[in-house]
């Protein structure tokens, strides 16, 4: 085995390995960022559908305010937007605010469904006039498609290719002027020629814990279940800087509070029904506990190679590595290292256990040099 292959790489997966091991493990996972194949008519009913509504990402909110006001004023339909960010931040959501904030129609689409340019060309070939056209997971388009798409955005116009080979002619095709809103978890995998050919891109950030409590009184309202302060602030603190998490959680607390309460989501209701399904106080779930403990537990806080952390929790590494890595990583409770991956004095504290001599703060009279790994 190479080292590489033992370390895993420190940077992170790539895009399709990350989307392929989250759906794969995170498919009825509580905290996973994805929509679970059930929740698209839930998540619907708890949309917001006016940016006013539309909670937290207050920059983003006051610039996508100021370039649909200007269209609007000139009545012309607004810039091609491009929303980057993680799973679950609320990208789709946006993207119908603005077919809602613009009055237009909203065609959804995502990369993976258009393989070919034809796929592409049939759907800009009906759109109509401002209508929105919403192309989630823009990076995993394929390249024909791409490539026309460039000469859509800028000069509505289409190069349909008729026939093959010496014989094959491009019919010219005048497209409708329109707004094309990508979506993306990984920005930086588009290619620069695709990123110019937006007006405006926004990146969405994870939520404040105030934010999502915001939220979580939002759809507790929708919901028409109810909340105290503290019941929407233990879900909030849970739910890993994102709404779909937030809302999920929200689901399950509200069950048990039905099965177990009185209905009331408090504190100790929200406490306990997250217990019971094995999500701490900090949002981390099974996987990433067992991850977090082999690495301090059995290997000393590391470093250690992704391939035997792996084997150490009976997972596969692309599970490890892409699935429970990114929110510890995030979290700062561990580091992928070119050694291999290495827990933080934090992780300790979160497990409740004693920080080993190495990961001691240094004390006041000790020499430099003697500090911790992490030279807190
Ligand atoms: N700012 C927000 N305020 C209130 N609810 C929100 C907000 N953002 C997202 N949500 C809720 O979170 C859920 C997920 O949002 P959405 O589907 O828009 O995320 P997404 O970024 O498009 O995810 P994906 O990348 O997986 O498609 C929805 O139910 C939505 O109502």
């Amino acid at each position: 085995m190479s080292s590489s292959d033992e370390y895993g790489t420190a940077e992170g997966p790539g895009a399709q390995g990350a989307d392929a091991a989250e759906a794969a493990y995170g498919a009825d996972r509580l905290v996973g960022p994805e929509a679970e194949s059930d929740e698209s008519a839930l998540e619907a009913a708890l949309r917001p559908k006016e940016l006013s509504e539309f909670i937290g990402q207050s920059k983003v909110r006051e610039q996508l305010d100021l370039v649909l006001k200007a269209a609007r004023q000139r009545q012309g339909t607004a810039d091609h937007v491009l929303l980057s960010g993680a799973p679950g931040l609320g990208k789709t959501t946006l993207s119908m605010i603005i077919a809602a904030e613009m009055g237009a129609p909203i065609r959804i689409t995502s990369g993976p469904a258009i393989q070919h340019a034809g796929d592409l060309a049939a759907i800009l070939s009906s759109l109509q006039e401002g209508e929105i056209l919403f192309l989630d997971e823009i990076h995993r388009m394929s390249r024909p498609a791409e490539e026309m798409l460039y000469m859509a955005m800028e000069d509505f116009r289409v190069d349909v290719i008729v026939g093959k080979g010496p014989g094959a002619t491009a019919i010219p095709l005048e497209l409708p002027p329109f707004t094309l809103v990508g979506a993306t978890t990984r920005a930086g995998l588009l290619p620069p020629p695709l990123r110019d050919r937006f007006g405006f891109t926004a990146h969405m950030e994870f939520y404040e814990p105030a934010e999502l409590e915001l939220v979580v009184h939002r759809s507790a309202r929708l919901l028409d279940v109810r909340t105290d302060a503290a019941g929407a602030s233990e879900i909030a603190g849970r739910s890993r800087g994102t709404p779909r998490i937030a809302n999920r959680l929200l689901r399950r607390v509200r069950d048990y509070a039905q099965v177990k309460g009185d209905g009331v989501i408090d504190r100790e209701t929200a406490s306990r029904a997250l217990g019971v399904y094995e999500v701490d106080e900090r949002g981390l779930d099974r996987l990433d506990r067992a991850v977090l403990g082999a690495l301090v537990k059995l290997f000393g806080g590391g470093p250690v190679g992704l391939s035997t952390l792996a084997v150490a929790v009976g997972e596969e590494r692309e599970t490890v590595e892409e699935v429970a890595e990114p929110f510890l990583v995030r979290e700062g409770l561990l580091a992928r290292t070119p050694r291999g991956r290495v827990a933080t004095p934090a992780a300790w504290d979160h497990l409740g256990l004693a920080r080993p001599q190495s990961q001691q703060p240094p004390h006041p009279s000790s020499a430099p040099g003697q500090q911790g790994l992490f030279g807190e």
